[in-house]
């Protein structure tokens, strides 16, 4: 799979789930809420990242208020060394908006958490295959941020959301691509061989 070929399934996916209808896409985050709290390795304490869903991308607002008790919530924030790091949310604190556009919690430097202090990070994706192979919008974010875990295995654990129609047939990872642990969509679960 070379550029070209990324950068078409990129524009087809993207505008497939764009176009998804409102009913269908407000039906599908309840159960792929559900699917994500069923996952073997669910953290019942500690702290996850999800995302703020944009250009299409499946909401994570029904996980996010089904986690357990003990369990904080965090979003990205874009870091000026080209990696994320994440900054505790929860609905009402104070949001600005990124390069991209995209909201992201208002906080001082010192409260902003490394990669590995996650258990778990829900990744956003444009594109996915059974066997977790991922393509994301291009930035190579993700792949930075999380390159440590291809050679160290998780916490924190990655998974990706997605709705099903953004499954692929194949996707060819590239060099620098991080495994995910799972995909989870509203209608199907695909774990990792352990
Ligand atoms: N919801 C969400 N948050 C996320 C990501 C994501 O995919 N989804 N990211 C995952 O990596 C990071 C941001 N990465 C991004 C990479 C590229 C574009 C992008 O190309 N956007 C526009 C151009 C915007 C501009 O430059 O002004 C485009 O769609 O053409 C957006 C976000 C971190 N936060
Ligand atoms: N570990 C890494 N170290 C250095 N550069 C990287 C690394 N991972 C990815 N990149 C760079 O990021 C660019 C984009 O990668 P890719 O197209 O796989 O992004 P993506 O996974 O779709 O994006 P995102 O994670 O932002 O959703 C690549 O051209 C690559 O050079």
């Amino acid at each position: 799979m070379n550029d070209d070929a990324r950068g078409t399934l990129r524009r087809a996916m993207r505008a497939r789930r764009r176009a998804l209808p409102a009913p269908e896409r407000i039906a599908a985050a309840a159960p792929l809420a559900e699917r994500l709290l069923a996952l073997p390795f669910a953290p019942r304490t500690g702290t996850v990242a999800g995302y703020w869903a944009m250009d299409g991308e499946i909401a994570l607002h029904a996980w996010q208020l089904g986690l357990p008790t003990g369990v904080r919530y965090c979003l990205p924030v874009l870091h000026a060394d080209t990696t994320l790091r994440f900054a505790p949310w929860t609905p009402g604190a104070p949001l600005v908006s990124n390069r991209y556009g995209i909201p992201e919690p208002e906080v001082p430097a010192a409260a902003l958490l490394a990669p590995a202090q996650l258990d778990l990070v829900v990744v956003p994706l444009v594109a996915f295959d059974a066997r977790g192979h991922r393509l994301g919008m291009g930035g190579g974010w993700y792949d930075r941020t999380f390159a440590f875990r291809t050679s160290q295995a998780g916490p924190p654990r990655l998974v990706g959301a997605a709705f099903a129609l953004q499954q692929a047939e194949a996707i060819v990872p590239q060099p620098w691509d991080v495994p995910l642990d799972a995909v989870c969509t509203e209608s199907d679960t695909f774990l990792a061989p352990a």
